[in-house]
């Protein structure tokens, strides 16, 4: 337990919930029902509160992602082109800026728990039985815990598959990598989803040679067929390998090096591989079966739109219920599954989640797609703006990328938002704002509402000006 002495070996508590897991998932359902005057304990392995999110998945990554991005910036501006040999730094010296953040987040996220009263014991879970689950502790010994109530938020991790010798110091998965602490020239990126084509940017940025690996016909499908060739294109342009429709065949590991070998014939070497392909719920030896739960083959639980598992006071959030597998919604997923476990009525579920996309451009969208929109017979028509005319692009020398407001032709309701460039994830926010809002949902809103100027938000009345001006 967190603010107790480690005095005893066994040790036994009474709560009314508990929360297994201090990722976003965890914390929103431990902040909700603690705040709903629930005595709450939160239960997490690692000797410190965060989740994966702050320790190894999205924190660390945005903060790498933002050193890259600065360190790509000053080359590119003949102001700072003396500032010295950046170029083959280890990874361990680029990611001092993340674990200067890891630690400011693990330092908030604490406080919060200290003054909420909730109490966080760190070592492993296991469910003994329907109302009690045994913490292995960190130190070796252990408590039993009982509750009333239960939300399970234990994550995901990287999905390992067999016959890939992950303990190899060439061969990294996206936890892993975060250790690389010696100087490459080339790596393989294995798998194109959000993960590889974000660690693609990363360490093109770093001025490694990248071969991405993509199981798919193109980049990220699910987004608009535009944004994605837009950032193929850029990957490209930036020096990024893309080879689409490749499966493994094998990997060759040698000392300093390792093969690829794809079912294609092709084979790649390079300094080192990075797997991103896939991720796995953590449920595994979490004692689920002595509950009565089975999760699916990626480990994930199924819930109803309350979160609530097949057993009704047993509740799930974040990444160990699938998609989104998103920060964001896991925070709101599990305050929505505590507002639920407390009797709140009419609670939401989480279902409208915008994609932030934090590769080198970034990405971010809300809503249908043109794809989409096209396949549903709905009239739509488009409004565009290219960065590169906007002044305060012009101003900070961001001027790739484009903003697309898709709207229908008759009501000029805004039914998806696409944005390609530099604070993309940010820019996405204020359409989303007027899209979600009933009153203001009309292309009509950014015509007639004037924004601040020079600014990113411009974007939006010049898109919405370009739309009106296509009807007829
Ligand atoms: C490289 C990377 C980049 C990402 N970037 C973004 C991004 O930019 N934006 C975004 O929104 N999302 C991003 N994500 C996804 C995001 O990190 C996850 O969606 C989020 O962490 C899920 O939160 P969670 O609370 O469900 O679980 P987690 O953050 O996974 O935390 C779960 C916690 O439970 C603990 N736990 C597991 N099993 C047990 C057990 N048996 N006993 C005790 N404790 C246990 C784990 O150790 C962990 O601390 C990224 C993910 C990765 C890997
Ligand atoms: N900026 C962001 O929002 C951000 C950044 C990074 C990661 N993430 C989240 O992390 C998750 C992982 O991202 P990803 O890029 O690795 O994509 P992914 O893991 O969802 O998919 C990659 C490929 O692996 C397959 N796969 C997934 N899980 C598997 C499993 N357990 N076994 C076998 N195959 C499996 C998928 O079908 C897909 O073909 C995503 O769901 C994403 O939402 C988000």
């Amino acid at each position: 337990m967190a603010r107790q002495e480690k005095t005893t070996k066994k040790q036994s508590y009474q709560y009314d919930a508990i929360v297994l897991g201090a990722g976003p998932a965890g914390e929103g359902a431990a902040m909700k029902l603690a705040k709903s005057g629930k005595k709450v304990a939160v239960i997490d392995q690692r000797h410190q509160v965060g989740g994966n999110c702050a320790h190894v998945g999205t924190i660390p990554s945005k903060a790498l992602r933002q050193t890259v991005f600065n360190i790509m910036r000053y080359q590119r501006d003949p102001l700072f082109q003396k500032v010295g040999e950046w170029k083959q730094v280890p990874l361990s010296e680029v990611l001092r800026n993340a674990h200067r953040v890891i630690e400011a987040q693990v330092d908030t996220h604490t406080r919060f728990y200290e003054r909420n009263q909730i109490d966080v014991h760190h070592g492993r879970a296991y469910l003994q039985d329907e109302h009690t689950v045994i913490v292995h502790m960190l130190d070796g010994g252990s408590e039993t815990l009982s509750f009333d109530q239960l939300v399970v938020a234990t994550g995901s991790r990287p999905y390992q598959p067999e016959g890939l010798d992950f303990n190899h110091p060439r061969v990294f998965d996206s936890d892993k990598i975060l250790t690389l602490n010696y100087p490459i020239h080339k790596i393989i990126i294995y798998g194109a989803g959000v993960i590889g084509s974000e660690y693609a940017s990363i360490f093109i940025g770093l001025d490694y040679k990248v071969d991405l690996i993509n199981t798919q016909a193109q980049l990220l499908n699910y987004l608009d067929d535009e944004i994605a060739d837009a950032l193929s294109y850029y990957l490209r342009e930036l020096g990024v390998l893309i080879r689409h429709n490749e499966q493994i065949e094998h990997l060759e590991t040698h000392d300093d090096y390792v093969v690829l070998h794809l079912q294609s014939g092709k084979k790649i070497k390079a300094d080192a591989i990075l797997w991103c392909n896939g991720r796995s719920g953590n449920t595994d030896g979490l004692g689920l079966e002595n509950v009565g739960l089975a999760p699916n083959s990626r480990g994930q639980l199924a819930v109803n739109s309350q979160y609530q598992t097949d057993v009704p006071h047993i509740y799930a959030a974040g990444d160990v219920i699938g998609w989104p597998s998103l920060a964001s919604a896991a925070y709101d997923q599990g305050r929505c599954a505590a507002a639920n476990m407390v009797g709140e009525q009419d609670v939401q579920p989480v279902l409208n989640v915008p994609t932030g996309i934090y590769t080198i451009p970034e990405i971010s969208s809300i809503g249908k797609t043109e794809q989409q929109l096209t396949d549903e017979k709905i009239p739509y028509e488009v409004g565009q703006a290219s960065f590169r005319h906007l002044a305060r692009a012009q101003i900070t020398g961001e001027t790739v990328g484009v903003l697309k407001i898709l709207f229908h032709r008759e009501t000029l309701e805004i039914l998806g938002i696409h944005c390609f460039g530099n604070n993309a994830a940010e820019i996405i926010h204020i359409g989303q704002a007027a899209m979600l809002s009933q009153a203001n949902n009309s292309l009509r809103y950014f015509a007639n509402t004037t924004f601040n100027y020079p600014t990113m938000a411009e974007a939006y009345r010049v898109a919405a000006l370009n739309g009106m001006n296509r009807l007829f």
